[in-house]
């Protein structure tokens, strides 16, 4: 089993970018701990302040940003950072080649049921001439990024990550404390009959959407002509973690539920690093628009809707939106 700096070495990615994703995935490992202290840790409730979003934040998304924030600055490698946990970017190192956005803790309703939430991760290039401050920084469509990946706190400590040339699975060793590469080149089954969304929002979907899974709620008597079952985590982490691992549907479409609020994942640090993992696997992710990748971003914590997973089942909902 090899580790992951040699791993990635023999990837040919650049060194100073080994070193940044090493970085990230000290705070990972930090992170893990943490999360399997679960109750015993003095970090687990909620705090009473709100994040941009309107969310209460809970405890340990707090700590999670802290401690990637603080170990990304001080490492000198990063311009500016962008997290869902922060109002605006985050000014670091002028000469820093590379910028990060990231979710520190996905899923974040989970933590209290002792289930699956993770850390997603997103790195570009900095533009050269901007302002380490200048929020324009990261407004670069997500086919800029060098790296991009996630690290699902569950039974295991597991790493998704793509520097562009694949998605490789890691395991976290917690005996020595590296992450081992445990799975080269994932590939997304082209099929699935597995789908995951949140069926309670039906009613507030566009037509296309409720069209396209009431047909595979229909099953075998359907147009389909087979089954179809359902998983939902609550967490996209563990959503994407399964259809990487095993194919599936993905989708949180736009709904009327909340006019101001037509769309739920964040472009930045869920869409976008989740789009680079799935298609570097051979999955699509996309809008009902297009590719998520090519959104030229407006805002670090814009959202956007998301229809992602094994190929053939994004193009047969793709169709229910075209009419073909
Ligand atoms: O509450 P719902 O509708 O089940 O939404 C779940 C979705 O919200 C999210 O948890 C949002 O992430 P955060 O926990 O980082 O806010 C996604 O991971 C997940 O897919
Ligand atoms: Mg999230
Ligand atoms: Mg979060």
């Amino acid at each position: 089993m090899q580790r992951l700096a040699p791993a990635l070495r023999q990837d040919n990615v650049p060194l100073d970018l080994i070193s940044l994703i090493k970085t990230i995935l000290a705070a990972t490992k930090e992170i893990s701990f943490r999360v399997g202290q679960g109750h015993l840790s003095e970090v687990m409730g909620s705090t009473l302040d709100e994040n941009i979003q309107g969310e209460v934040q809970k405890q340990l998304d707090v700590v999670a940003n802290q401690l990637l924030k603080d170990i990304l600055l001080e490492s000198g490698f990063v311009k500016a950072i962008s997290s869902e946990e922060e109002d605006t970017s985050v000014a670091g190192n002028i000469n820093g080649k590379y910028i990060v956005s990231f979710d520190p803790l996905d899923g974040s309703s989970n933590i209290e049921i002792n289930s699956l939430i993770g850390t997603i991760f997103s790195i570009m290039e900095a533009p050269e001439g901007m302002d380490a401050s200048d929020p324009d920084l990261f407004k670069q469509p997500g086919h800029k990024q060098v790296c991009a990946g996630y690290v699902l706190y569950g039974p295991s400590t597991t790493l998704a990550m793509t520097t562009g040339q694949g998605t490789h699975f890691y395991t976290l060793d917690k005996t020595h404390g590296s992450y081992m590469l445990t799975e080269r080149n994932i590939q997304v089954p082209k099929e699935t009959s597995e789908f995951a969304i949140n069926m309670s929002n039906h009613r507030f979907w566009q037509a296309p959407m409720a069209a396209y899974i009431d047909d595979l709620l229909r099953g075998k008597e359907g147009p389909r002509g087979r089954n179809f079952n359902m998983r939902w985590n609550g967490a996209m982490v563990g959503d994407v973690h399964r259809i990487l691992t095993r194919g599936g549907f993905f989708s949180y479409p736009v709904d009327n539920k909340d006019p101001a609020k037509p769309a739920k994942l964040r472009l930045m640090y869920e869409a976008n690093p989740m789009s680079f993992l799935i298609e570097q696997a051979g999955g699509l992710s996309v809008t009902s628009q297009g590719r998520i990748m090519d959104i030229e971003p407006e805002d670090i914590h814009q959202r956007v809707e998301v229809i992602l997973g094994s190929s053939d089942e994004v193009e047969q909902c793709l169709s229910y939106y075209s009419g073909n």
